[in-house]
């Protein structure tokens, strides 16, 4: 069965809490940190991993859209993220910054946009614990979700299994019951899944569906 993180960017940011109590069967919350240099938009931060942290036990995955991510690596570690993804895009020296989270004893994460290929991160899969696909163009909750990424899977679980590794792959942007099952079949471990979870009345059984179309 696949594992659900909800991205509380599409969440009520002024009840971030009530919101993070609508679906207690979530595997992560997803917390999407931006910088409006990396990405065109700003979102959390430290302050909200922080608070957050204080008032869910549900593990926390900081997505970080910033440049050179490597300067808030450990404030994040600090104020309770479980895993900490870095875009391969994002720094001149993404090994350094996989391996400050590393050292900071959490789940180290690589995270690769749509348009950039998988070579830009092969030499680094023996290092992390997670590779997350970007299936939309970060900066923006609620956008369509783009069917490349689920070829972009398939490599990526194959190059896993031909090296032996044994990474999880998540995925982000545009995930709903209508492509879940096929992300899945492709190798994906982890959906993170933002307006389909929130925008709905019943944030619980939407992450209830997504888990139930994969088992
Ligand atoms: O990283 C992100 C955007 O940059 C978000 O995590 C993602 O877009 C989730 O939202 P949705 O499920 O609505 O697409
Ligand atoms: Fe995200």
């Amino acid at each position: 069965m696949i594992k659900v993180a909800p991205s509380i960017l599409s969440a009520d940011a002024a009840n971030l809490v009530a919101d993070v109590k609508k679906v207690s069967g979530a595997d992560y919350l997803h917390v999407d940190v931006m910088d409006g240099q990396f990405v065109p938009n700003l979102s959390f931060g430290i302050a909200t991993v922080r608070d957050l942290a204080k008032n869910t036990k549900t593990k926390l995955d900081v997505h970080m859209m910033v440049a050179e991510p490597e300067r808030f690596i450990s404030d994040f570690i600090e104020a309770g993220a479980s895993v900490i993804g870095v875009h391969v895009e994002s720094t001149n020296h993404i090994a350094r910054a996989i391996q400050m989270i590393k050292d900071g004893g959490i789940r180290a994460e690589v995270v690769v946009n749509p348009g950039t290929p998988l070579t830009a991160l092969e030499d680094l899969l023996p290092m992390v614990d997670q590779v997350l696909v970007m299936s939309v163009n970060p900066g923006f909750g609620g956008q369509k979700f783009l069917p490349m990424a689920i070829d972009k899977v398939q490599r990526l679980s194959n190059l896993r299994q031909a090296r032996g590794l044994e990474f999880d792959i998540e995925i982000d942007g545009g995930i709903s019951e209508e492509n879940v099952k096929d992300v899945y079949d492709a190798g994906v471990d982890i959906a993170v899944a933002g307006s389909y979870v929130f925008n709905s009345k019943d944030p619980e059984s939407q992450v209830e569906k997504l888990k139930g179309l994969t088992k």
